[in-house]
Parts: structure tokens; sequence; C-alpha cells
């Protein structure tokens, strides 16, 4: 998407920020941009979203570049590290350990050496390139979209063009094509950034699937719902914190 968005003519008409996904989902809540390519379970904590044009950062089973990675089989985790860089994961692993695997680990908030401390009944939910660097170090690996599709039958989205205020609809236009073009040069993409650890045109082309179509639509909504059951479930217990 970047490719395309870089070289249309829509890209003199925005700053473009590039950062992870943590710190773009706090600079849509703070205000400090209208739009970002954003960890879609911050919804619940916008006051107003509008999800724009019809490309996101969804997979349809297999993402590889979000998973559990551990030692031992996830019956024997007892505790799961959480990547401070995501924030859909996050919460798509707190949904998929209580629906999904009906384990209820620890969780904790990872440090910036996170991934050091994946060992023995640690867990840990790793994203981006660093999962796909993980892959080469752990011996058990829980594909998350993968888990989410076993489970509701729907593809899953991670991100989303989400804005916090109505955007004009002829730049939601030129910026969805913009998109469509980087999504049409995957193999450019792929040519100009050799990568060690995977496969990147298999990633682009078979894990990701980048159209918000009515399925992944339908898998959003449903997830949204489901954290929406977590939050209830919580509130019992902060309650009795207040
Ligand atoms: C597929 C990925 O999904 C990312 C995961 C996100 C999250 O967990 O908050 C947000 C954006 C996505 O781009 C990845 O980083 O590999």
């Amino acid at each position: 998407m970047l490719y395309g968005i870089e070289r249309a003519s829509v890209a003199k008409d925005i700053e473009l920020i590039i950062d992870y996904p943590s710190r773009i989902a706090t600079m849509l809540l703070n205000d400090e941009i209208d739009m970002g390519l954003v960890p879609v379970a911050i919804i619940p904590q916008m006051q107003e979203y509008y999800i724009n044009g019809d490309w996101c950062i969804g997979s349809n089973g297999n993402v590889a570049s979000v998973c559990l990675f551990c030692e031992t089989p996830i019956e024997k985790v007892e505790r799961v590290l959480l990547d401070y860089q995501s924030r859909t994961s996050v919460q798509l692993a707190r949904v998929l350990l209580k629906e999904y695997w009906k384990i209820s680990p620890e969780l904790v908030d990872g440090g910036k050496d996170f991934r050091d401390h994946i060992k023995g009944a640690t867990a840990g939910v790793v994203i981006g390139d660093r999962a796909l660097e993980q892959r080469h170090r752990s011996p058990y690996i829980y594909d998350l979209a993968e888990a989410w599709k076993a489970l509701t039958g729907l593809p899953f989205v991670f991100a989303a063009w989400i804005s916090n205020k109505r955007l004009d609809a002829d730049f939601i236009k030129a910026f969805d094509e913009a998109n469509r073009q980087g999504v049409l040069h995957l193999d450019e993409v792929v040519a100009a950034n050799p990568y060690p650890y995977f496969s990147l045109h298999d990633y682009f082309t078979k894990h990701l699937d980048y159209r918000l179509d009515a399925a992944k639509r339908k898998g959003l909504q449903l997830f949204l719902q489901y954290l929406e059951e977590i939050q209830l479930d919580l509130s019992p217990i902060l309650n009795r914190h207040v």
C-alpha cells in the first residue's frame, strides 16, 4: 500500500508518518493524525470513527506474521508476553485463549526485549517481521489468523484505514486507488526488499489478504463483539477495585 501511496498524486496532499501499529493507534486516539492504517482493536476507544476505502491488512487463514510462539505445547503455557507493537493481535490472543484454546494463562505486557523471555512455560505473541524471524526460533507456533478462522469460519482484519473524523470523499477515492496500485505492484515490492526469513512473495500474495470485502467486514464485526464481551467479563473485576 505504501508503494502505491508514495507514487500517487495523493501523496502531495498528505504528510505520511511510518511507525509500528500501537504507536499509530495512539497517534489517532490523540488526534495527532487524521487517519492511519490503524489496529482495529482501538475502535471501541474511539468516540467517532470511519473505516475508509476497500483495503485493509487482513488474512483468510494462515497469516504467518502474527503468532503465539512457545517452547511447549499451548496447553502447558502459563504466561503470555504481549507484543508492545500490537493492539489488535494482543486482543485477538485474549479472545482465542478464552474461546478457542480455552486456557487462561497470565497475560503480561511485553517490554522491548520481550522476545528474549519466550522460554519454558512463557509464550509470546509477536507480530510483523520479528514474527517471521521468530518462526526460526520457537518450536511451537500458533497462527492467530488460522485459529480465528477455525473458531469463526471467517477471515480476520488486523488493521484498516480508520479516521477519527469524516474525510473528503474525493480524497478517499484517490487514496483508495493509490492503495489498489500498491497491491497491483507486489512483485516490485518483493524485488526491492530482499528478506532472509520468509518468502515475501508468499507472504504478500498467500498469507496477507488486502481486500476489505464482505466476509472481512463480517469477521471484523464479530471480533468487535468478542471485545465487548471480554470487556464485560472484566468489568466486575475492575469494579471491585474502584
Ligand atoms: C499482519 C500484521 O498485522 C499487524 C498487526 C496489528 C496489531 O496487532 O495491532 C496491526 C496492524 C497489522 O499490520 C503484521 O504486523 O504482521
